[in-house]
Parts: structure tokens; C-alpha cells; sequence
């Protein structure tokens, strides 16, 4: 987990205007029923309680803490912030809310979630329901509420109230339930599973029962086990639920090999790398001139010293006060001198040097170090290298990399109409589009694709290319057949095999989505309209193999432009429409939003977003545009 580069309180969610809350884990408390101790250090599945309930809530917050009291030490490193109570007396976990507050509130943020440490399944997707319950019901704080009743350590609780809940505290309130009441509360309902979402560990035979749970077999796959669960039962997912439930569900799985510069553009970086060397690593001239000492210039001319100092070629001796050398550029600065003149600022006669514009002390020299020290650290773990990384590491010395060895990624489409582009098709056939779009985009964010063909839709043969397939890939993207009409084979067959979720995501186009495993091997179920697969490979596709990749979860930056169209949307579902920039910096949209049409991928560069809710946007008005290069996209 790396939190340093998504720290930005400013950070807005991307369904809705709520700043994305902080994270804090409450762990204030005693194991009393386990005998005491730090539930939160308890192992479960090869890891810590706290490793899984941090790994589960880091994706869907900006920053986490940890709430605990005592010696911090026994944690071990961790890469987030350990906040004790800030009131004596541990009064419970009012007191860890309010600790929480105070951290969050000190960098800026608006809201904390919180979640308990003993609690190792909570949902994927808790922080953006929370958001959804508060915002709904125009409540400050917001629960979470399973059929177990409601849980109120997974709440989210505005940083505006912490001077309320001191005083609170201070009055003798210990119960949080009643004071979330008093403050005004709303709940988020989570539905029934098993062991319920909000199953916390309070004796040994929770623990046994947790662990029973963890089903071995599943400890080894990319995808926590119930993750991939649908978002909703019945009705859409948001669009920012179902990518943070996605999110919350991967890991890496490649695994990490050394290579060489020339090889390593396009890579992603296994280890941070520090500079092996300064750069630069000595102090050396920027221009072409004459080197001196500042603090011996008097105004008259000084004394050309014999010899000179060029890049590669350094002067051995020393300048003495008084006098100057001529250099180059790059070159080392000889010993003695600190700063550079010009050639075109002096006149050079008879053995003298005379300035016609006087230089600032160490003025025209690169300093030691300047731009890199030595040891620095240069690159972060998860950075997809590209040229300018590896000029960079170059230039520090570093020639080779530990980096990800590349994510194998199958493209499948499916349907009894798709044709190669080559053949003479009847009207009644497709040419098949998508395969080489999806092979293009994987290729393009560095995975190495495999073209799995085209399958018709006959479940037996679908099954068959998928059992072959997934023996050597590490994810498979299928088109067509995702939604639920009677030829709709993917999703019957990997409904049939049990693991499938069909996603429905409030979103256009793109609405069917199915994610599945087969064999142990995330499939990504695009729907076969071209603008659909184009847009959830986008905004699902693309991150979801980033980080499983070992890269990290990119969020896209857009841009807020002025409309240059008129447009009446209903409410309903996120749109993500055909969109180009125009040379005046408005932005101008498709002609129409049918995701059969495909030209308009080839006629846009970016994306419109519009929210979920019904809106008129007339010319001028600021819209958010996301060019494509943010789901990397080179053209
Ligand atoms: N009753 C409902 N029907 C549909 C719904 C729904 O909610 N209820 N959703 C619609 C939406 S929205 C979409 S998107 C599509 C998704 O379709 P499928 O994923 O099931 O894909 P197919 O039915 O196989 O094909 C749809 C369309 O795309 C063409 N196609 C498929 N593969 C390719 C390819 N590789 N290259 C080019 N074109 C391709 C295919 O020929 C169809 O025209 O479902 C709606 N229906
Ligand atoms: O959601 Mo569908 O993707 O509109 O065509
Ligand atoms: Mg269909």
C-alpha cells in the first residue's frame, strides 16, 4: 500500500460532491473474550486482522490511520499514521471517533470513516454507500446497518463535529450509537451474506470460524474472495461503487524480474529506486565562458590562467585568486573558481579578461546534486516507466530495474455474427471490431495480450477456449454476450459456473458488466456494443489490470471546459460521452450517443462526464472532460 501520492484532501468522490472521506481503524479497545492483547494482531489467513482491514478500506478512502493506544511499536512498520486517543481515560470508541477527527481535521479533510479492527469482511464498497446514505438523507452522519442490526463503528462522521462530540465526551457520553442519534444519523444498508459483512472477531471460535471461512484455495487468487460480489442485488451500481468494489477485490500477481534500460520502457516498477550517484554529481559550468573566483573580482581585468576545462576533460590545477579559466559547458568547475561568465559578456586580450556585464556569485554553474542528491529517492514502486523515467534513472547511474514481469492478458469475442474484417460478409454479419480495439488498448498500457480469437455462441465451445486460455493468462477480456438475452452465452456460462457477478452499472454505455473467475482467472465480461466495451475497458478495465499489473489504481484527471453543444439528460445513469477539444478550449460532443457507433470513438479524443442526475447544459457552461490519454491511451 502506498498513501504518500493520495493524501489530496481536495480529492472529490468521483458520484457525488462529498470531499472522499479519511479512514481510521478503530483498535482502541481490550481483547477481553480473546484473553487480551491486540485483536488487531491476531492472524488470520497468513496475515494480521489489521493487514486485512486496512488492505480492505485503504482503496476506498484518501488516507488511513490507525487508532490505538500505547506502544506503537508492536504494529511493526506500517505505512499510515498511528493516532492514540486524545481524551485520558480510553473511554471506548467515542474516543477513538474523536482522535480520528482530530488527525483528519488537521490535514484538511472533511469527513472519517470509520471501521473496527476486529471486523476483517466489512464491504468493499462501505465508504461510497455511506457517502450515498448521508448525502440522501441530508444527515451529518451515517451508519452502517446490516440484517445483524446496526453496526455503529462503520460510520461516517463529519470533521465539523468534533467540538460537539469533546464536549460530549466530557459530559460523560460513551455510547455511540446514541450520540450519532442525537446528532443526526442516516443508515446504509448492507445486504444479507454469510458470515454477515459485519462479523467481528470476539472469541477463539470467531477466530476458527473466520479462518474456516478464508477457504485456503481462494488465499491464492488475485481476488479477495467476495469482492467481486455484486454491488447490488437488485437496481444499478454507481459507477464509483462498482470501481471501488473492483479496486478493493485485486492484487498484484506478476512476479518481478531485473532488466536492463533498453528494455525496461513500458515496464512498472518493482522497487523504489534511489540514486546511485548525484546529478550532477559535481559542480560544472552552464555555459560556454571564463571560470573565477566571485570574491576576487575588483573590477579590474582578470588574468587568463593557461589552459581549460572542457566536458570530459577536467583542468587539473588550481585557478588562482584573480584569475580566470576558459570552459565549457558541462564541464567541471575547476578548483579555486565558483562562478562562470559568459564568453559574449567579456573581451579577451593579451592574456587578460575583461567582464562587460558582471555575474552574480556562482552564477551560469550547476551545483553538486542540484537536480538529484545521491541516495535520493528517484521512483516509487508502482511507476509505469516510459522514456522520461528511463533518461532519469540513466542519468543516476541506475542501468538496471527491478521491475513486474508483464500481466498476461486473453481477448475473446463472442457471437455467432462476428466475422473477420477480410472476409465477404453477408448483412447479417459483424466484423468483429472489438477484438482488435481491446488487443490494441492492452497492448498499449504494456500487458502482453494474447488473441484468443472468436468464439460463436455455443456454451461448450465457450467453455473450451476459456479452460485453455486460462491456463497460461493472468486475466481474460471477453466481448459481447454480457447482457441477458437468451444468446447472451458468456453470461450464462459463467453464471452456470457459479462465480460469475453481473454487474449492472449506472452507467452509459456500459450498463451490463460481468466479472468472474474461471479457473482462478479474473474475467472481464465487456458488453459487445463497440462504445460500451471501449468505455468500461476505460474506466474499469484499464485500472483494475493496472494494479493487478503491480501498478497503481489511476484515477483519471479531467478537465473543467465550457460546452460547446446544447444537451437535456435525464436522470438515471453516469454518461461518458464521444467528446473532442476544439482549438478555442470548449469542447464539442458526438453527434449522437448510440454505442453501436463507432466511428465517433475515432472522432473524439476524450470523454464529456455527466453526473447521474438530470441535467441541461447549454453553451458555456463548465463540463468535466477526461481526455483519453488519462486511461492510457497514447492516441
Ligand atoms: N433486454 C435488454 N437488452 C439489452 C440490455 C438490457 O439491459 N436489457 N442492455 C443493452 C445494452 S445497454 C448493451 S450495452 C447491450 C450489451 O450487449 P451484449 O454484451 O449482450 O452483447 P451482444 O448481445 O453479444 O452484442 C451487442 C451488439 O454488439 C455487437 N458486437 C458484439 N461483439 C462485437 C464485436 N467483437 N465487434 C463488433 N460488434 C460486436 C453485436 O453484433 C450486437 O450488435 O445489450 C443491450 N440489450
Ligand atoms: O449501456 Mo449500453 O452500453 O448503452 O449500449
Ligand atoms: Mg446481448
Amino acid at each position: 500500500m502506498t498513501h504518500a501520492d493520495r493524501t489530496d484532501p481536495g480529492r472529490a468522490l468521483p458520484g457525488g460532491a462529498m470531499k472522499q472521506p479519511f479512514g481510521v481503524i478503530l483498535a482502541g479497545g481490550q481483547a477481553r473474550r480473546m484473553g487480551g492483547g491486540d485483536k488487531a494482531l491476531l492472524q488470520l489467513g497468513g496475515q494480521t486482522l489489521l493487514a486485512h482491514v486496512a488492505e480492505r478500506l485503504e482503496p476506498q478512502v484518501a488516507r488511513l490511520a490507525l487508532n490505538a493506544n500505547g506502544d506503537p511499536a508492536r504494529f511493526g512498520p506500517l505505512d499510515f499514521d498511528i493516532v492514540p486517543d486524545s481524551v485520558a481515560g480510553q473511554s471506548g470508541p467515542l474516543a477513538g471517533v474523536l482522535a480520528g477527527l482530530d488527525w483528519a481535521a488537521a490535514l484538511g479533510a472533511d469527513h472519517v470513516v470509520t471501521v473496527a479492527a476486529d471486523t476483517p469482511f466489512f464491504p468493499c464498497d462501505l465508504v461510497p454507500r455511506l457517502v450515498l446514505a448521508a448525502e440522501t438523507e441530508g444527515q451529518p452522519i451515517a451508519l452502517a446497518r446490516s440484517p445483524e442490526g446496526i453496526h455503529p463503528t462503520f460510520g461516517l462522521w463529519p470533521v465539523a463535529l468534533r467540538e460537539a462530540l469533546r464536549q460530549a465526551l466530557a459530559d460523560g457520553t460513551r455510547k455511540l450509537r446514541a450520540w450519532a442519534a442525537e446528532q443526526g444519523a442516516a443508515f446504509a444498508d448492507f445486504p444479507a451474506q454469510t458470515p454477515d459483512a459485519f462479523f467481528n472477531i470476539n472469541t477463539p471460535d470467531d477466530l476458527a470460524a473466520a479462518r474456516a471461512h478464508l477457504a485456503p484455495a481462494d488465499a491464492a487468487t488475485p481476488l479477495a474472495a467476495d469482492c467481486f460480489a455484486e454491488p447490488e442485488a437488485q437496481g444499478l451500481a454507481s459507477v464509483a461503487e462498482a470501481q471501488a468494489r473492483l479496486r478493493a477485490s485485486l492484487h498484484p500477481v506478476t512476479g518481478i524480474e531485473t532488466v536492463g534500460l533498453a528494455e525496461a520502457a513500458g515496464r512498472i516498477l518493482a522497487r523504489d529506486v534511489t540514486a546511485r550517484r548525484a546529478n550532477p554529481p559535481a559542480t560544472n559550468s552552464a555555459m560556454d565562458g571564463y571560470a573565477f573566483a566571485h570574491a576576487s573580482l575588483s573590477g579590474a581585468p582578470l588574468k587568463l590562467t593557461e589552459g581549460r576545462s572542457a566536458a570530459g576533460a577536467p583542468f587539473a590545477g588550481t585557478v588562482p585568486p584573480g584569475h580566470a579559466l576558459r570552459i565549457f559547458t558541462g564541464a567541471l568547475l575547476p578548483v579555486g573558481t565558483d562562478t562562470v561568465v559568459m564568453q559574449e559578456n567579456t573581451t579577451a586580450e593579451g592574456g587578460h579578461l575583461t567582464l562587460t556585464a558582471a555575474p552574480a556569485p556562482r552564477a551560469n554553474t550547476r551545483p553538486t546534486g542540484e537536480d538529484v542528491a545521491e541516495g535520493a529517492s528517484v521512483l516509487a514502486a508502482t511507476r509505469r516507466l516510459g522514456p522520461r523515467e528511463v533518461g532519469l534513472l540513466a542519468a543516476v547511474g541506475v542501468a538496471k530495474v527491478a521491475v513486474r514481469q508483464r500481466l498476461r492478458v486473453g481477448v475473446l469475442s463472442t457471437g455467432d455474427e462476428l466475422v473477420a474484417p477480410d472476409t465477404d460478409a453477408t448483412p447479417g454479419q459483424t466484423f468483429d471490431a472489438n477484438r482488435p480495439m481491446l488487443i490494441g488498448m492492452a497492448a498499449g498500457w504494456g500487458h502482453a495480450v494474447t488473441d484468443l480469437g472468436h468464439v460463436p455462441d455455443d456454451r461448450a465451445a465457450l467453455r473450451a477456449r476459456l479452460d485453455e486460455a486460462s491456463a497460461g493468462l493472468d486475466a481474460i477480456l471477453t466481448s459481447g454476450g454480457a447482457s441477458v438475452g437468451d444468446e447472451d452465452h458468456v453470461s450464462a456460462l459463467l453464471r452456470e459456473a457459479g462465480q460469475v457477478a453481473q454487474w449492472r452499472v449506472a452507467l452509459k454505455p456500459g450498463k451490463p458488466l460481468l466479472l468472474s473467475q474461471w479457473r482462478r482467472v479474473p474475467v472481464f465480461g465487456l458488453p459487445g456494443n463497440s462504445v460500451s466495451a471501449f468505455t468500461t475497458a476505460c474506466l474499469f478495465v484499464h485500472p483494475a489490470l493496472s494494479l493487478m499489473a503491480g501498478g497503481a489504481w489511476s484515477e483519471p484527471r479531467g478537465l473543467t471546459l465550457p460546452a460547446g453543444f446544447t444537451l437535456s439528460k435525464r436522470a438515471g445513469r453516469r454518461a461518458f460521452l464521444r467528446a473532442r477539444m476544439r482549438a478555442d478550449g470548449t469542447v464539442e460532443t458526438f453527434r449522437s450517443d448510440s454505442s453501436g457507433m463507432i466511428s465517433g470513438l475515432a472522432w473524439a479524443d476524450g470523454f464529456v462526464e455527466l453526473p447521474e442526475a438530470a441535467c441541461e447544459i447549454a453553451p458555456g457552461d463548465p463540463v468535466r472532460y477526461l481526455p483519453f490519454t488519462e486511461f492510457g491511451l497514447s492516441a
